[in-house]
């Protein structure tokens, strides 16, 4: 077994263990899924990690993966999964928590398979922010962030791979009944509203499904 797997082997253990449970939260960049993140936690008591986070501050660590990890987040390009998993698996452990939100994870096919073969782990269901692309473009514009992927060339490609990668993911969970989506278009706190319903439909055994075909 290569030092990667064992590695995973090991993180795994400790995940299953406690059976966590984990919300993806997808959306196009700049739909709102840090920002309504942070709420989450504040009143569900969830640890957000948020894979483009987790990435960036690989780059600044210094790390023998730091280079490439930034020309593809430069050109708006998705990082290979193991490379995601792994920092993702980390922080799982580290956070001593057993409720997660996953944010901008599973961005693609790739990485959707790859995380449920490594932790054998299937989200309690999946937040979708759902916002027009003119409203994330003057977003993203306005982050102020200091990102390098927040000018318009790279972003312009970010929506592509959205479109042609990232929704994939988000049909693929639809199909289970397991997908939760919100109309993000609106200010932050209505959006908030929206988002406090579908936490809300909680008992003692977990998650309830409801039928939510229209964004609510
Ligand atoms: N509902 C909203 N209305 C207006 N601006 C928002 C809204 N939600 C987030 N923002 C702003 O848009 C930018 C992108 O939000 P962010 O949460 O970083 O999105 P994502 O993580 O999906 O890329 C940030 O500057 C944030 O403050
Ligand atoms: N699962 C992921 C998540 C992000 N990345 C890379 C590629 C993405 O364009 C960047 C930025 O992701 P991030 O989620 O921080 O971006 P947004 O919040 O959606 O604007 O990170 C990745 O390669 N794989
Ligand atoms: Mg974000």
């Amino acid at each position: 077994m290569g030092t990667v797997e064992a590695a995973n082997k090991d993180a795994n253990g400790s995940i299953l263990e406690k059976n966590p449970t984990v919300v993806f939260v997808l959306g196009g960049p700049g739909s709102g899924k840090g920002t309504q993140c942070a709420n989450i936690v504040q009143n569900f008591g969830y640890t957000h990690l948020s894979a483009g986070d987790l990435l960036r501050a690989e780059i600044k660590s210094g790390s023998e993966n730091g280079t490439m990890i930034q020309n593809m987040i430069k050109e708006g390009k998705i990082v290979p999964s193991e490379v995601t998993i792994k920092l993702l698996q980390r922080a799982i452990k580290e956070s001593g928590n057993d409720k997660f939100l996953i944010d901008g994870f599973p961005r693609n096919e790739e990485n959707r398979a790859a995380f449920e073969k490594v932790t054998g782990i299937e989200p309690a269901f999946v937040l979708y922010f759902d916002c027009p692309e003119e409203e994330m473009e003057r977003r993203l514009l306005s982050r102020n962030q200091g990102r390098e992927d927040d000018n318009i060339e790279t972003i312009r490609k970010r929506f592509k791979v959205f479109l042609d990668s990232s929704l994939p993911v988000i049909n693929y969970y639809d199909a289970k009944g397991k997908v939760r989506k919100i109309a993000a278009a609106r200010p932050i706190e209505e959006v908030f509203e929206s988002v406090k319903e579908i936490f809300g439909q909680k008992n003692e055994k977990g998650f309830k499904w409801f039928m939510a075909e229209k964004a609510v």
